[in-house]
């Protein structure tokens, strides 16, 4: 694959596992996210095992004005970038909504939302007058309807839900393409960081079933990006076989 895409949030879980995905086929990568020595490792590996073109551009994704002078400091070689998938996301505790932390939920809401919609902003003009490009949003099934000690994350992601269907409107006249891949229960830190760095009470999250992996997820955002450009998978909806909905769980 001759292209390059741009991953948020690809120093850890779904976001790296996409960036081994399209390594292994070729593309080129720029990678995002906060933690530099995870993304160097990552940047290592990947030319190690690949001879894969890595570019590292780190920051954080809330923060907007770092967002545009990152990409305005991309060699020119690197900024027309054909695939944007805003991964970055994140859930701290599982509060109900009349007892969580504010100040937590402005950061779950800033990095799902409002960072998602600043680096589609950013990036998809010059997708539109490149006339090519894909934009790809890691959603989740807690869009498709609210559980207990999720209502701001579930809203977060069916705002995520909202804004690809938006996008993929308002770019119908063009060749663009939008997905929103929607993930079940999958084994990455993500819980860990849902429950404030406590392991074990993450750990219980998968215990009893077999969890899909971020490289399972990544197969799945690869095949969006690699059928052919007249078709468009708007939507995915992946999750393990013993999982039915965002709360039906059948453990063993
Ligand atoms: N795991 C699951 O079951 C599911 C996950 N998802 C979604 O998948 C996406 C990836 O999550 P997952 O891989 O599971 O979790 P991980 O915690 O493993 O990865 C999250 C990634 O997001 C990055 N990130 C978080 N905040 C920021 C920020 N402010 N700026 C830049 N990067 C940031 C982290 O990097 P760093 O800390 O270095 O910045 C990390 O690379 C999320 O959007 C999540 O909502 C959807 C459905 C199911
Ligand atoms: C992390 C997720 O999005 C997962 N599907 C969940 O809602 O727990």
């Amino acid at each position: 694959m001759d292209k390059i895409v741009f991953i948020t949030g690809a120093s850890s879980g779904i976001g790296a596992g996409c960036a081994r995905k399209f390594a292994s086929q070729g593309a080129s990568l720029i990678l995002n996210a906060r933690n530099v020595n995870k993304l160097s490792a990552l940047k290592e590996e990947l030319e190690k095992q690949y001879g894969a073109k890595i570019y590292l551009l780190p920051f954080d994704v809330r923060d907007r004005k770092a967002a545009t002078s990152a990409l305005e400091s991309l060699p020119k070689e690197w900024q027309s970038i054909d695939i944007l998938v805003n991964n970055a996301g994140l859930v701290i505790g599982t509060d109900k909504e009349q007892e969580g932390s504010l100040d937590e939920w402005d950061i779950v809401i800033d990095t799902n939302i409002k960072a998602l919609l600043a680096m589609t902003r950013l990036i998809v003009p010059g997708m539109v007058e490149r006339k090519r490009g894909h934009i790809i949003n890691i959603g989740s099934i807690a869009g498709d309807a609210a559980y207990p000690g999720g209502s701001v994350y579930c809203a977060t992601k069916a705002a995520v839900k909202a804004l690809s269907d938006g996008l993929r409107i308002d770019l119908v006249d063009t060749p663009l393409r939008v997905t929103n891949i929607k993930p079940g229960l999958v084994e990455t830190n993500f819980s860990v960081v849902r429950f404030r760095g406590d392991k074990e009470k993450a750990d219980n999250v998968y215990k009893g079933i077999r969890p899909l992996t971020g490289d399972d997820i990544a197969e799945t955002v690869y095949f969006a990006a690699s059928v052919p450009e007249y078709m468009q998978i708007a939507e995915m909806l992946v999750m393990p076989t013993n999982q039915a909905t965002g709360t039906i769980v059948s453990r063993k």
